[in-house]
């Protein structure tokens, strides 16, 4: 019998309303997966229309692959795979805000997930960066339950759970910082039954026109936090976006122009993120946009700091490949029906459309394979735009140089080319003037 050997998660979404028992669905799902042999593609969807398993297809919504420490190229089966398998349900109702003031002055100080939540799911597998990105944060969170597992005294091993994102505007921290909380959820379900919470905070928000109330406002909202906490049961993940804006502060306010105040925010700050490490259920996340300018005192609070950088051409190419497949899965783009249904088929893997040397003969739009050289070329042109900018191009293609219901794959690929070189000559002005 061949050896098992490389873990596999696999998470699998019950159906909204579904009252199936998580345990039960967990045993079926392995049994039926470990007599199947087809590929494992990491963070794809697996299509279980022909399981023939009345429980699955009566109670399940979608079963997703996770990240796979495979060399490329390596072919995974269920049925030679450890397989971890996690059945849970999402949470319907959006993010709530807590808001501080009325009327006007109404400043929300934070927004709270309820985690697994409907809006957050997929949005990791959304997420397209180099190998390695998103496994290293899984990694740092299991070390860091491990560590605290295992009594491992902190004042000898130094771990604050605190990660800090750090790169371009755009590139997706926020989202990536979501989408981990989320995951995590999913995850940890075993061991935090009652599920996870993320709560949101945007550091900039904490000293704005509530400046002089902002130190009340720190604190009153991490007694919040510490609140949720004291339930053992649930995970709480708090995300702190844009820390540079308290460096900032800092800095002004010892060279003198801020009053005391704002020192004492940020130390308030500091201290209470400090005091969340004494909590094993509790992870920090902080993103921000200029590494240089973040206050050294928090960057060594962050056991891990990841650069979230530009896409690279496979990133850039994913991206809008999966917007192509999502307008003609809706029907706006259209593709032959000889080339099979809308979610396959549409485009080759990124390392086979690079070998296509150059672009495709002028008029020749149909098939994968010319299909691919015109978006390997897309995407290629596509260098040094962010991740918010690519999301936003399938939308002004369509906007500015189609306008009708429905167009076919080549001629939307033409539009998205035009709107890639409009959006490079915006910038071209912009850098100008
Ligand atoms: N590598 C990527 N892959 C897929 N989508 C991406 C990527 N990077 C960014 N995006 C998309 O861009 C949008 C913006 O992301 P997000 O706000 O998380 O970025 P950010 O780095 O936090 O930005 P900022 O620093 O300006 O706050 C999101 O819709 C996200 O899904």
């Amino acid at each position: 019998m061949q050896q098992k050997t490389v873990v596999v998660d696999v998470e699998v979404r019950l159906k909204r309303g579904s009252l199936a028992d998580c345990n039960s669905m967990r045993v079926e799902v392995i049994r039926w997966l470990e007599t199947q042999q087809f590929e494992l593609i990491p963070q794809s969807e697996l299509d279980f229309s022909g399981c023939g398993n009345a429980m699955i297809l009566a109670e399940v919504m979608r079963i997703t692959i996770g990240e796979i420490d495979t060399p490329a190229f390596e072919t995974l089966r269920p049925c030679t795979a450890s397989l971890r398998v996690y059945v849970y349900r999402c949470e319907e109702a959006g993010c709530v805000e807590d808001t501080e003031g009325t009327g006007e002055d109404a400043t929300p100080s934070c927004v709270q997930w309820e985690l697994p939540n409907v809006d957050l799911d997929g949005l990791w597998e959304s997420l397209i960066y180099e190998r390695g990105v998103k496994r290293r944060l899984l990694d740092f969170v299991g070390t860091s339950l491990l560590f605290s597992d295992r009594g491992v005294n902190p004042m000898i091993i130094g771990c604050n759970r605190v990660a800090l994102l750090h790169g371009p505007p755009g590139t997706g921290k926020t989202s990536l910082c979501r989408a981990l909380a989320h995951k995590l959820s999913i995850r940890l379900r075993q061991r935090y039954p009652r599920g996870g919470l993320l709560v949101e905070v945007n550091a900039h928000s904490l000293f704005s026109k509530w400046f002089s109330e902002s130190g009340k406002l720190v604190l009153r909202m991490f007694q919040h936090i510490q609140e949720l906490i004291e339930a053992r049961d649930v995970f709480v993940c708090v995300l702190i976006d844009e820390v540079e804006s308290l460096s900032a502060s800092r800095k002004s306010a010892m060279s003198g122009t801020e009053p005391s105040d704002a020192i004492r925010v940020v130390n308030a700050l500091l201290t209470q993120i400090d005091a969340l490490r004494a909590h094993p259920n509790t992870l920090v996340l902080t993103t921000s946009n200029i590494t240089g300018a973040i206050d050294l005192a928090f960057v060594d609070r962050a056991d891990i700091k990841q650069f979230v950088g530009l896409p690279t051409a496979e990133a850039r190419y994913s991206v809008l490949a999966s917007a192509v497949a999502e307008l003609a899965r809706v029907g706006i783009v259209t593709i032959p029906p000889a080339d099979g249904p809308a979610s396959q088929g549409l485009f080759l893997p990124f390392h086979q459309a690079a070998l296509l040397a150059g672009a495709p003969s002028p008029g020749v739009s149909d098939g994968p394979a010319a299909r691919s050289a015109q978006l390997m070329a897309i995407a290629r042109a596509c260098e040094g735009f962010s991740g918010r900018v690519l999301r936003k191009l399938p939308f002004l293609a369509h906007a500015n140089y189609i306008q009708a219901q429905t167009a076919n794959a080549g001629e939307y690929l033409a539009a998205l080319q035009s709107a890639v070189l409009h959006e490079k000559k915006d910038r071209e002005l912009l850098a100008a003037n």
